[in-house]
């Protein structure tokens, strides 16, 4: 018998007012996997988000989230997500660990509030009031509340915003631990190279629609991460991608009997990857919006 995904979407879709902000979405996550949910600025990916964790009412389509609808989810259901939204949570006047504890009490079946403020790497803190916390710190805390209820499902929206790089790093083996304890994650962020590393598949949104879904190392197709061969040749710059740059790099040492300059090879990132899908998607929207202005009737002039 095969495990049903932690999260079903068919065909979802929402729309503000004349704003089609998510158009139709599949998209599964299966129990245990890491998806890392990507796209520019005003894609749809919070407005998906929220709709699966409840927290926004959806136009269209078919949603199940541990197989609960969330427009009908009620409080056992929501105990077992675990949400870490993009705004900071409030900084009352209270100590990390009252305030872990605070969130903790409220769960039917708690992690242990000090392995939890650990996780996050703030054991040096846990006395001080949250409101005297760096910016970084405090984003800590926002996931040690969003973790602490032991959730089977965790939303991440930009969980590193504000990380300095030794924290982020920190933080990507928290979520490789909560991944080891078999937690299933949604994690959106602007940080291609955060995907690369925990995403187990990335599904890329544009303009609400939902452009790929694949493993990290797979998406844009099998051509993309083709390595690219770059050198100067009479002081200008050539570029040649091939399947075999140490055989180009060879021909070209033979043809010239030298090191070639300013060589390099370089294998596109998921992040060079992503920004040409995204690239190719809005041109591509771009051309429709402009072929559908022109098969909009003429406009007549009336005299004035
Ligand atoms: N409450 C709202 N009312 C009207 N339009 C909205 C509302 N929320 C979002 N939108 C619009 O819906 C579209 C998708 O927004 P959404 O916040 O889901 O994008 P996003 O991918 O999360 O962007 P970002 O990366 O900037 O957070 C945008 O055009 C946005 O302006």
């Amino acid at each position: 018998m095969t495990t049903p995904p932690a999260v079903r979407v068919r065909g979802l879709t929402k729309t503000y007012g004349t704003v089609r902000a998510v158009q139709g979405i599949d998209l599964d996550v299966e129990q245990g996997e890491t998806l890392a949910l990507l796209g520019p600025n005003g894609a749809g990916k919070s407005t998906t988000v929220e709709i699966l964790e409840g927290y926004r009412d959806r136009t269209a389509g078919d949603v199940s989230v541990l197989g609960v609808d969330p427009g009908r989810g009620g409080v056992a259901w929501k105990a077992r997500l675990g949400i870490v939204l993009q705004t900071s949570s409030e900084t009352p006047a209270v100590t990390v660990r009252e305030q872990v504890a605070h969130f903790a009490a409220l769960y039917p079946r708690p992690r242990d509030v000090d392995e939890v403020v650990q996780a996050v790497g703030l054991t040096a803190q846990a006395g001080m009031l949250v409101r005297n916390l760096s910016g970084g710190q405090r984003r800590r805390v926002d996931v040690a509340l969003g973790i602490v209820g032991n959730p089977e499902l965790v939303f991440l929206d930009e969980p590193t915003t504000g990380f300095d790089p030794e924290a982020r790093r920190s933080f990507w083996d928290l979520v490789r631990g909560l991944k080891d304890d078999g937690t299933t994650i949604v994690l959106t962020t602007h940080y291609l190279d955060e995907a690369a590393q925990l995403g187990d598949r990335a599904a890329v949104i544009a303009q609400g629609r939902l452009l790929e879904v694949d493993r990290v190392d797979r998406i844009g197709g099998p051509d993309a991460r083709t390595p690219i061969v770059r050198w100067t040749h009479d002081g200008r710059p050539r570029s040649e991608r091939t399947r075999e740059p140490g055989l180009l790099v060879a021909r070209l040492v033979a043809e010239t009997g030298r090191e070639p300059d300013d060589l390099e090879i370089v294998r596109p990132s998921l992040e060079d990857v992503y920004l040409d899908m995204v690239a190719t998607a809005t041109a591509a929207a771009a051309d429709d919006a402009a072929v559908a202005d022109d098969h909009q009737p003429a406009r007549t002039e009336t005299a004035a």
